[in-house]
């Protein structure tokens, strides 16, 4: 499978740009004109670079309004085009893009544009090189890829062909399957891109808002397979124009997009398997059937205060690490493991330097922990692994979000047993402590808004996820935007991710005071929110207290009988609705540098967040961090 991106995708200077690519591993990258123009050295100079990189240039572009053009603008247009081709020599790249012509002078009709291309490909083989035409969305004659494949086709040159992308056929709705009757052979390249769906100027919306396949809402599998079924096998080309990418980090641009490519091109496999392209072996997505613990790395001092939390949330200690300072909080199906392992060279040790206390690793329930790990590192996952004492078992993981790892557990005897075999089961100090809580409910990760897509696309291409659509949530210090990837078709596993823009919000500051992405809160499940309310008061759980003035709104809202909503703010219970059931949710206070947990019931089909209910829990959050306010747990 060869992989390329155009320099337009990734942030940087030239050098840096090429460096992040070639790390990433893409085998080629398509010269963007402008990246080339504005970098000081030669054609040939430019040409060894990317070679030292590994590199092969798959296409120089763009080159713009050639066809159809009026004397004198014609025969300038040519001398233009035979330049550049000398230019592509010295590069050492043999195909250049033509876009189709947007120029108010230029002419129509198809023959005329043909006549065009039929004599730039006699030039072109004197030079030794081939041109594509690609049809832009937003062309003054030629916008739909059906047009410049007849086109193409009557120019009838050898060195001419057509170049597929998948932005400007799916962001018209052009039927992608009309590709199939294209030959294979005369589809000189292939760019894709994502985007989200925008009701916007075509032009606007590919110059500043394309993403990574699989980061958008186009089918571009749907167009991918229709290619892939003409026989193509030449390069997958990104080509992503993006005003954040633009100041975003080479390194994880780069690897992004190459996950996007596997990622998409596994999935065409799956529906196309006789596709010429040769596309790496790997098990489907990791179906996740729950989150076996989640583990949270803590200091000596803090550790007491953490646990103290924990009890009061019903949890009891039942097990003590047999070689490691490390503790196993459990209730109901729910394992909290704490870590206070940090002296030596741990990596809980480094996170906990870093960040402070955190819950820097989770572990899921899987079929086959080893697939999982198979297909993770297929995507591009780096594998972590720490060195293990002997008796203690090595568990398949993976570097998640941020700097957290993600373990990988199933049945097998060893993985299964791993509770047993390395921890020594403690007595619990008391008797009938639990609140009720049964299972993770969801994992809140905190990541920079920038930062979202990255990871969302993490989730959904290694894991049977899907992604749910992007809600505001408004914070007095700006907006935080919100968006959740669940398992499918059972949600056994939820990740919420709030991306933050700034360090004035709640998430904001987590971010700033954390160093970074990580779970800034745990969901936890109760199957009767208003009996575990009860026990947790027994406990001396302080719930964080909620306005009175959203119990008037939700009354009002919801139609609420009074008695119902004083037992919801007697408890201080947010609470949601909608036409497939309902959602209760209690939250803590906050603990460190702003972490906390939440507690909900599902009722009935409900499947949301509270996302409306969000705004209350942050004013909540902020009247308690102020100087004045209550103490913090
Ligand atoms: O936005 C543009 O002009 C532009 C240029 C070259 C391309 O390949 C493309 O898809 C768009
Ligand atoms: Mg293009």
């Amino acid at each position: 499978m060869r992989t390329s991106i155009a320099t337009v995708s990734i942030s940087g200077e030239f050098p840096e740009k090429l460096g992040a690519i070639a790390k990433a591993g893409f085998s080629g990258v398509e010269i963007f004109e402008n990246d080339f123009l504005t970098y000081d050295a030669s054609p040939r100079e430019v040409a060894a670079m990317v070679r030292d990189f590994g590199l092969e240039i798959t296409l120089f572009q763009p080159f713009r309004d050639f066809e159809g053009m009026p004397e004198p603008h014609r025969a300038r247009a040519f001398e233009r085009a035979e330049r550049k081709f000398d230019v592509m020599g010295e590069l050492g790249t043999d195909l250049m893009l033509i876009c189709s012509n947007v120029s108010p002078v230029s002419l129509g009709g198809i023959d005329r544009a043909a006549a065009d291309f039929h004599e730039l490909g006699e030039r072109a083989a004197r030079h030794g090189v081939r041109v594509g035409y690609e049809a832009l969305a937003w062309g003054r004659h030629i916008n739909d890829h059906r047009d410049a494949w007849e086109i193409v086709r009557r120019a009838d040159h050898r060195q001419v062909g057509l170049i597929l992308d998948s932005f400007h056929t799916l962001s018209r709705k052009i039927d992608p399957n009309s590709i199939r009757s294209i030959p294979g052979d005369k589809i000189f390249i292939v760019q894709l891109a994502d985007a989200p769906l925008f009701d916007m100027d075509l032009l606007y919306w590919s110059r500043h808002f394309r993403n990574m396949p699989g980061e958008g809402d186009l089918p571009v599998v749907d167009f991918m397979r229709a290619v892939a079924a003409t026989g193509y096998a030449g390069p997958l080309s990104l080509e992503i124009f993006n005003d954040q990418f633009r100041g975003g980090s080479a390194r994880a641009l780069a690897e992004d997009g190459h996950r996007s490519l596997v990622y998409l091109m596994d999935q065409v496999k799956r529906l196309e398997p006789d596709i010429r392209i040769d596309v790496p072996d790997m098990p489907d997505r990791i179906a996740v059937e729950g989150v076996e613990f989640v583990e949270f790395t803590t200091g000596p001092e803090e550790k007491a205060n953490l646990a103290t939390l924990l009890e009061t949330l019903g949890f009891a200690r039942t097990g003590q690490h047999r070689n490691r300072a490390v503790e196993l909080f459990t209730q109901g199906a729910i394992r909290i493991v704490v870590n206070t392992d940090v002296e030596g060279s741990s990596f809980a040790g480094a996170s906990y330097s870093v960040h402070g206390t955190n819950a820097y690793a989770f572990g899921l329930k899987v079929d086959d922990a080893h697939n999982a790990l198979r297909r993770a590192q297929a995507l591009d996952a780096t594998r972590f692994a720490e060195p293990r004492a002997s008796g203690e078992t090595a568990i398949p993981a993976i570097q998640g979000v941020g700097n957290g790892v993600i373990y990988f557990l199933d049945g097998s005897p060893a993985l299964a047993n791993v509770w047993d075999s390395e921890f020594a089961a403690v007595a619990p100090a008391s008797q009938g402590t639990d609140a009720g809580l049964t299972r993770i409910d969801h994992l809140a990760q905190t990541t920079r808004y920038d930062e979202m897509l990255t990871w969302l696309l993490f989730y959904t291409s290694i894991f049977a996820t899907r992604r749910t659509p992007m809600v505001d949530v408004v914070d007095p210090g700006g907006l935080v935007r919100s968006q959740a990837i669940e398992s499918a078709p059972t949600p056994s596993f939820r990740v919420t991710m709030n991306g933050a823009d700034n360090r004035k919000t709640f998430a904001g500051k987590f971010l700033a005071e954390g160093f970074g992405t990580s779970i800034q809160h745990i969901a936890l499940a109760t199957d009767d929110i208003f009996a575990t309310a009860g026990r947790l008061a027994g406990l001396g759980f302080q719930a964080l207290p909620i306005s009175r003035n959203y119990y008037d709104d939700l009354e009002a809202r919801f139609g609420l009988e009074p008695a119902f909503s004083d037992a919801l703010r007697a408890a201080s219970i947010l609470y949601d609705r909608d036409d497939q059931g309902e959602y209760f949710q209690i939250y803590s206070r906050t603990f460190g540098e702003g972490f906390f947990f939440e507690i909900v019931e599902r009722r009935g089909a409900y499947a949301g967040y509270g996302a409306m209910n969000a705004p209350f829990r942050i004013a909540a959050q902020r009247r308690l961090a102020r100087p004045d306010g209550m103490p913090k747990v």
